[in-house]
């Protein structure tokens, strides 16, 4: 009878539903699966854009990382095809959608909100890195809301296995770069899954606060970000901004761990047990 995970996907097992959404690489629909009625995201991307923007080996190990990764809070991928001119992505479907969207509409998430999305990170961030994995490219867009209001971290198009030490130029923000990536290369600056805790320092202040701390112009953002210079807002409590604090530290090696993260008494006091 038919295999229940048949291997194979073609276009044709699938009804495209509404656009989600497009990326800089192409377009996101709702798909259902007509044998199961299985909802589903399914990414177009087009083969001549890889092609151009030298981006097929990546895409490459996003699948193969993230076909092995299977967390609450991370978007999961099914699977993949390809026709003539497309490759598929066939992603677990975020039933609440982008995360950026509700932090601009709510400007910034009150301290008991954020820190459950957080917590949620934290511990998606610890299975991550528990397989070397760093996704490097953690910030409000790609974070998706699950029906449940659960986040999802998405889009591996950045992540690699730790440590790395090949820069690739980053595209887009350089709000979240952590200092070791953006210091001009020593020839040992390699980097470890800690870039990750670095990023998580800046989501916090950016939930709370509604701006990332080192938001200014390029050159002074990377000025600021190489020297930690950031302040925190007064309206942030106390255990707020020690969390933040000992996240964003210059040296990876002394950012606070992640199972230190989840039991700092912000997260602590925020995220009732059990739950
Ligand atoms: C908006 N939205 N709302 C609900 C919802 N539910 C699920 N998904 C959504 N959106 C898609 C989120 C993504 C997940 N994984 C991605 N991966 C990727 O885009 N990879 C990728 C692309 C181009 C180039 C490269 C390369 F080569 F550079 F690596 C890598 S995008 C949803």
């Amino acid at each position: 009878e038919q295999p229940t995970s048949p291997k194979q996907f073609h276009l044709g097992m699938f009804e495209i539903g509404r656009p989600l959404g497009k990326g800089k690489f192409g377009r996101v629909y709702v798909a259902r699966e007509r044998t199961k009625g299985f909802i589903c995201a399914l990414k177009v991307l087009h083969k001549h854009e890889l092609q151009q923007g030298k981006v097929e080996k990546q895409l490459r190990r996003e699948i193969e990382i993230q076909s092995n990764l299977r967390h609450p809070n991370i978007l999961r991928l099914f699977g993949h095809f390809h026709d003539s001119k497309r490759v598929f992505l066939i992603l677990e479907y975020a039933g609440k959608g982008e995360l950026y969207k509700h932090l601009r509409r709510e400007t910034k998430f009150p301290e008991w909100k954020a820190a459950q999305y957080i917590a949620q990170m934290a511990a998606a961030l610890q299975y991550l890195h528990k397989k070397h994995v760093m996704h490097r490219d953690i910030k409000p867009e790609n974070i998706l809301v699950g029906i449940h209001g659960e986040i999802k971290i998405s889009d591996f198009g950045w992540s690699v296995h730790a440590p790395n030490n090949r820069r690739n130029t980053m595209c887009g923000t350089l709000d979240y770069l952590p200092p070791e990536m953006i210091k001009p290369g020593s020839s040992d600056n390699y980097y470890t899954e800690k870039v990750d805790l670095w990023s998580l320092g800046v989501l916090t202040y950016e939930f709370l606060v509604g701006e990332a701390p080192f938001e200014d112009t390029p050159v002074m953002t990377q000025r600021k970000i190489a020297r930690g210079e950031m302040t925190v807002p007064s309206f942030v409590s106390p255990e707020a901004k020690d969390l933040i604090k000992r996240l964003l530290v210059l040296d990876p090696e002394k950012r606070i761990p992640l199972d230190e993260v989840q039991k700092h008494p912000w997260i602590i006091k925020h995220c009732v047990r059990g739950e």
